[in-house]
C-alpha cells in the first residue's frame, strides 16, 4: 500500500545530529521503506547521497526504491569514452551519470528498478539483501530460478544477468545498490552501451559485460509494480516493520537541507567528465584527398576532462604544420568536449588565413576531433 510520507518528521526523527539513538529503538520504527517519486537519475543519487551523510541508521535501516527516465550510469572509477557510446546518447537525449559508488556501468530506463540498501557500516550485507530479492520474486513466480553470483549479480535460469551491483562504505553508514531488469529497452542498453571510440588507453575501471534478460519477458506477471510491492514486503517480514511503501520527493529542499545542490553537483561536467581517471588517446582517422584519401594521427592526454598534451600529425601537403600547430597548443587545456571544440576551433579558424580550400580542410579535421570526444 503507498501511503504519503512527510519526511519533515521522518528528518527531525532520524538526523543523528538531532536525536539521541534511543529515541527511535520502538519495535514500530526498526526500518523504512521509501520510494521515490522523481525520475530524474541526479535527484535520486543526491537523495541516496543525503540519506548517506544525515540519516542516522543504527536501528534504522531503509530501503528506497528508484526508477529513472533512461540514462546510462557509470561507476565512480570509469571513463565514459570507453564504456557509451556519447554520440548516441546526445543525439537521443539520454543522460549520462556517474555515481559515487564503484563498478561497472549500466543502463536505466523506467523499465528498470533500482533499490538501495542502507545500513550501518556493521550491518551491510549484500547477499543477504541479494537473497531477500530472490525471496520475494520467488514469492510472485516460486518457479523463477533465480540465483545471486560471487560477484553479486542476479543471474536468471543459471545465464542472464537481471541485477548488478555496486556500493559505497562509509566511515559509520554503507549502502549496497543494486539493479532488476523488468521491461527495460534491450535494443537501447546494448546500443548505448558499445563505445565507437578508438585508441583509448586508461587504468579506469572496466564494465564486464553480460548477456541479459528482462523478468516480464520471462514471465508477464513480473511487471514494476509487482515487483517493487513484493520486495517491499519482503523487507518489511524480514525487518517487522510496515508493509509501507513511503512516497517522497528528492527535491524538496525544505525536507532534505542542501539536496539540490548534491543533484547540481552530480549534474556537472566537472563530476560526470571531469573525474574520469587520467587517459590517453592514440588514433588516425581518414580524410578525403584527391579521389583517395589520407591519414592523420591524433595523440592526447587528458587529465581531469582537460587536454594535457596535444600532437595532431597530418601530412604537410595537406595542412600546413603552421596550421595544425594552431590547433596543437589551442587544445592544450581546454575540455575534451565537443560543444569546447567547436567554440575553440571557431576562434582559432578567424586567426588562419581567409582562404576557402583551408577552410574547409579545416573543417574536416575538426569535425573529425570532435567524432573522438
Ligand atoms: N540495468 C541493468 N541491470 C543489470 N545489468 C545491466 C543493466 N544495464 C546493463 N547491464 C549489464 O551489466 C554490464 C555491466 O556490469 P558490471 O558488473 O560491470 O556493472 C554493474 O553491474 C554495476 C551495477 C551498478 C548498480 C547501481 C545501482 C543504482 S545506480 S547503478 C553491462 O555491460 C550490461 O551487460
Amino acid at each position: 500500500m503507498l501511503i504519503p510520507f512527510s519526511m519533515k518528521n521522518c528528518f527531525r526523527l532520524l538526523c543523528h545530529h538531532k536525536v539521541p539513538t534511543a529515541s527511535f529503538r520502538n519495535p514500530a520504527t526498526h526500518g523504512l521503506i521509501l520510494q521515490s517519486i522523481s525520475n530524474d537519475v541526479y535527484q535520486n543519487l543526491a537523495l541516496e547521497d543525503w540519506i548517506h551523510d544525515h540519516i542516522h541508521l543504527e536501528g534504522m535501516p531503509i530501503l528506497f526504491l528508484w526508477r529513472n527516465s533512461p540514462c546510462v550510469v557509470i561507476g565512480r572509477h570509469q571513463n565514459p569514452w570507453q564504456e557509451c557510446n556519447l554520440h548516441l546518447m546526445r543525439q537521443e537525449g539520454i543522460k549520462l551519470a556517474r555515481r559515487r559508488s564503484g563498478g561497472g556501468t549500466v543502463y536505466h530506463d523506467l523499465g528498470n528498478i533500482n533499490l538501495t540498501f542502507f545500513t550501518t557500516k556493521t550491518k551491510y550485507d549484500r547477499m543477504e539483501n541479494l537473497k531477500l530479492i530472490v525471496r520475494a520474486l520467488n514469492a510472485v513466480q516460486p518457479y523463477l530460478d533465480v540465483q545471486p553470483t560471487k560477484k553479486f549479480d542476479l543471474l536468471l535460469d543459471g545465464q542472464y544477468k537481471i541485477s548488478g551491483t555496486a556500493s559505497k562504505i562509509g566511515r559509520i553508514a554503507a549502502y549496497h545498490h543494486c539493479t532488476l531488469l523488468c521491461s527495460a529497452d534491450r535494443t537501447a542498453l546494448s546500443s548505448l552501451l558499445k563505445s565507437p571510440y578508438q585508441g583509448i588507453k586508461s587504468n579506469a575501471t572496466p564494465s564486464v559485460p553480460s548477456v541479459i534478460k528482462n523478468l516480464l519477458e520471462k514471465d508477464p506477471l513480473l511487471s514494476c509494480e509487482v515487483l517493487m510491492s513484493a520486495i517491499a514486503a519482503e523487507y518489511a517480514a524480514c525487518h517487522q516493520i510496515d508493509n509501507h511503501i513511503k512516497l517522497i520527493n528528492p527535491a524538496d529542499e525544505t525536507q532534505f537541507p542542501g539536496i539540490n545542490s548534491k543533484a547540481k553537483e552530480l549534474q556537472s561536467w566537472q563530476w560526470i567528465y571531469g573525474r574520469t581517471p587520467k587517459f590517453s588517446v592514440n588514433t588516425t582517422f581518414r580524410v578525403p584527398y584527391e579521389q583517395a584519401h589520407l591519414e592523420i594521427q591524433v595523440f592526447m592526454d587528458v587529465k581531469n576532462g582537460l587536454i594535457e598534451t596535444c600532437d595532431i600529425k597530418a601530412p604537410d601537403h595537406w595542412l600546413p604544420l603552421e596550421i595544425v600547430n594552431k590547433l596543437n597548443s589551442g587544445f592544450i587545456g581546454s575540455k575534451f568536449c565537443p560543444i569546447e571544440t567547436t567554440l575553440l576551433t571557431n576562434i582559432l579558424l578567424r586567426t588562419c588565413p581567409d582562404e576557402q580550400h583551408l577552410h574547409s580542410k579545416w573543417n574536416i579535421l575538426c569535425e573529425k576531433i570532435r567524432g573522438i570526444m
